[in-house]
């Protein structure tokens, strides 16, 4: 299998992410000057970009983590509420958590340092470009990605993350037996997801056909509308959802295979507005074969 599927070098390619600023302040900023030591990966770079990954160099896990133990990675983590509370729950699991956003980072470091966690660190990289080379092949036990961001307009579909060639890249980096774990808010991008997870030959669905027709969250979302609602609250300029139920109404998914929900994932501030919006939650979870 190649380990760089993409033939686009990293930097010409779409990324999944817009580039907010790193500053931090107060808090965040004296956490990543008092905490960051040991906690977060130093990554050598191939660019000017503090998100790119030299590709000829290795994380080594063990040495990072000064322990061999299972490597559980989640990629946009956020502000960490649900590494440092797996990470808490799983003292005997090494977690390493990708994300672009240093704030968000310095935010993790925090969580990590109130809980006094030992088995956690951050690395501040594209994980795109992580998993293709940094993350050594079959080196991870479980990888998550939780509500990544939607890319609602048709021409920035690109930019997703979890598309074909990211499953690949899945495939690469975890063990024989080795779980990922999706979940999104909305439906197409839900769609996508599956779609490439399902045509490719490294992934098995854990729950195959179940709740397909009527009990499946993609029916009950084309015959509702409720994306387009959006809990009723204003659209903000340049983020409105593209509804699904216009370009699917009345169709029934026949394929099913959704996840019951994660119960390692504790309820993030990002799931917590898409319950209050009235937004469905798909899961979908893979082994890889
Ligand atoms: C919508 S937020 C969800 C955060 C978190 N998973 C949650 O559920 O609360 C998506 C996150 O993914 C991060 N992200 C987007 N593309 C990324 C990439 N290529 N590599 C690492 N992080 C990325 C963003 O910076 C953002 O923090």
């Amino acid at each position: 299998m190649s380990t760089h599927p993409d033939p686009q070098p990293f930097p010409a390619q779409p990324v999944s992410f817009v580039r907010r600023g790193s500053r931090l302040q107060g808090r965040r900023r004296d956490a990543w000057a008092e905490l960051s030591e040991g906690l977060v990966v130093e990554v050598p770079r191939s660019s000017a970009a503090d998100t790119s990954v030299d590709p000829s160099w290795e994380y080594d896990a063990g040495a990072s983590f000064g322990r061999d133990a299972p490597l559980v990675i989640e990629i946009g983590s956020g502000l960490g509420e649900a590494v440092a509370h797996a990470a808490a729950e799983n003292p005997d699991r090494n977690f390493l958590a990708l994300e672009v956003y240093k704030p968000g980072l310095a935010q993790t470091l925090l969580r990590i340092d109130q809980r006094g966690l030992t088995n956690v660190r951050v690395a501040q990289v594209n994980a795109a470009e992580a998993l293709a080379t940094m993350i050594r092949p079959a080196s991870v036990t479980e990888l998550w990605v939780f509500f990544p961001d939607p890319w609602h307009k048709t021409r920035h579909h690109k930019r997703r993350l979890v598309k074909d060639s990211f499953i690949e890249l899945a495939g690469r980096v975890l063990e024989p037996g080795g779980f990922l774990r999706l979940a999104t808010d909305w439906s197409d991008y839900a769609a996508q997801m599956r779609a490439a997870a399902e045509k490719s030959p490294l992934f098995e669905n854990l729950h195959a056909g179940v709740r397909a027709g009527a009990e499946s969250p993609l029916t009950q979302v084309w015959a509702s509308g409720v994306e387009h609602e959006v809990g009723g609250t204003p659209r903000r300029e340049g983020r409105e959802p593209a509804g699904t139920a216009s370009l699917n109404e009345g169709e029934v998914d026949a394929l099913g295979g959704w996840a019951p929900r994660f119960e390692g994932r504790i309820l993030t501030s990002f799931e917590n507005k898409a319950h209050d919006a009235g937004r469905m939650i798909f899961d979908l979870a893979y082994r890889r074969v």
